[in-house]
């Protein structure tokens, strides 16, 4: 299919206002459907398009909506004949599958759908329109999806700024189970320690623990789905992380045994060993940026003069962290750069006053 003119978004929340407002900036006519009139106002007000009229056939239906609704919307969709192609983006992809044969759907127009992007909020409010770029698109066609389909699907995913992977829906969910379903979990489970933790425990946190929790402030409803809609592969990698720290605590209660802490080691370089497998930005493969930590004041405007610097002294920053210190008008900025730009930048920084720790 040449040209992609039309798509309906069903469900504007988080996922589907970001996909109509990213195909928006492409110039591509957006109508927007959601069951909850909220939902729908605030979407269109962000600009991600028009109030979808029913008898309005487009191009393109993507349907963004939990899990587990996502083959009844299709099914109804398909009935009125709303669009040429479908696709979902829910984050299981057999058993929409599963209901959407169950139900009788076209299953040569629809292309089971997984944007590997998102945030831990939910709703439009939290939308944006680049939360695709340079992010894996997982679409599972079958033998029965025509070819046509699949390459609008392509082409959807391209204006999105995405890059589309072909990958088997069953082999699609036992992948995200080990790289977005256990970690949730897991994230919730160390979270979950602070829901009563003192207040010391909480003045003292920094980075390392928002890092591991920040995708347990996700939806637990929509995280429920989530989950029993990928449970056999989820218990297992969960099973496999428990058996890793229950040995850990076993060897931790014999911590003076120095075999009993080589068990705990060898756990650590495994650690060691998988973060260094996750592909850095754009999928290529992962690369070690260098951190400069610059003392800031809780000010306005404090990082754009930062960045001025940085732009000035041509270094690109890759990605910002901030840490405010409880209790004080100061925090620190890691700004992770090229390793070769370090010192051009700690110099460029130092000669504009700011602090280098
Ligand atoms: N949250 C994330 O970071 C990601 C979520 N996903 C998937 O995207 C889908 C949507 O998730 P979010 O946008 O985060 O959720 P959300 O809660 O922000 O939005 C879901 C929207 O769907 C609407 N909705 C629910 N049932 C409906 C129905 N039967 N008909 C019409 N509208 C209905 C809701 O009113 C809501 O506006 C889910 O399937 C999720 O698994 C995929 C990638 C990332
Ligand atoms: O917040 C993050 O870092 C995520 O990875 C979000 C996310 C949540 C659910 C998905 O199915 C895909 C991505």
């Amino acid at each position: 299919m040449s040209g992609l003119e039309s798509v309906l978004v069903v469900g504007t929340g988080l996922i589907g206002t970001s996909i109509a407002l990213a195909l928006r900036e492409q110039g591509v006519a957006v109508h927007l459907a959601d069951r909850d009139e909220g939902s729908l106002r605030l979407a269109r007000e962000l600009g991600a398009g028009v109030e979808w009229a029913e008898g309005v056939r487009v191009d393109v239906a993507v349907i963004a909506v939990p899990p587990h609704a996502v083959a009844g919307r299709l099914a109804a969709l398909q009935k009125e004949g709303a669009a040429r192609f479908y696709t979902d983006v829910a984050s299981v992809k057999a058993l929409p599958l599963r209901e959407a044969a169950s139900l009788g759907c076209d299953l040569t127009s629809y292309v089971a759908g997984h944007p590997l992007a998102g945030r831990e909020r939910s709703g439009p409010a939290a939308a944006r329109a680049d939360i695709f770029l340079g992010r894996p698109w997982a679409l599972c066609p079958t033998e029965e999806t025509s070819p046509d389909a699949v390459e609008a699907m392509y082409g959807l995913v391209k204006l999105c700024g995405g890059e589309a992977v072909r990958v088997g829906a069953e082999e699609h969910d036992r992948a995200v189970a080990i790289v977005s379903h256990a970690p949730h979990v897991t994230a919730s489970a160390v979270a979950a320690r602070l829901a009563d933790a003192p207040a010391t425990a909480l003045g003292l946190a920094g980075p390392g623990v928002r890092d591991v929790t920040r995708i347990a402030a996700g939806d637990p409803r929509l995280w429920t789905g989530i989950l029993s809609g990928n449970a056999l592969p989820v218990a297992e990698v969960l099973e496999a992380v428990a058996a890793d720290l229950a040995a850990a605590a076993a060897a931790l209660r014999e911590a003076a045994d120095p075999g009993a802490m080589a068990r705990v080691t060898e756990l650590l370089h495994r650690g060691v060993t998988g973060t260094g497998r996750i592909p850095g930005k754009h999928g290529g493969p992962a690369r070690a940026y260098a951190t400069v930590q610059v003392i800031i004041g809780d000010r306005p405007g404090e990082l754009a003069r930062l960045f001025q610097v940085a732009k000035e002294a041509g270094v690109n920053i890759e990605d910002v962290r901030l840490e405010h210190a409880p209790g004080l008008p100061l925090g620190a900025a890691d700004l992770s750069v090229q390793p070769e730009a370090v010192p051009r930048l700690s110099e460029a920084l130092r000669a504009h006053g700011w602090h280098l720790p």
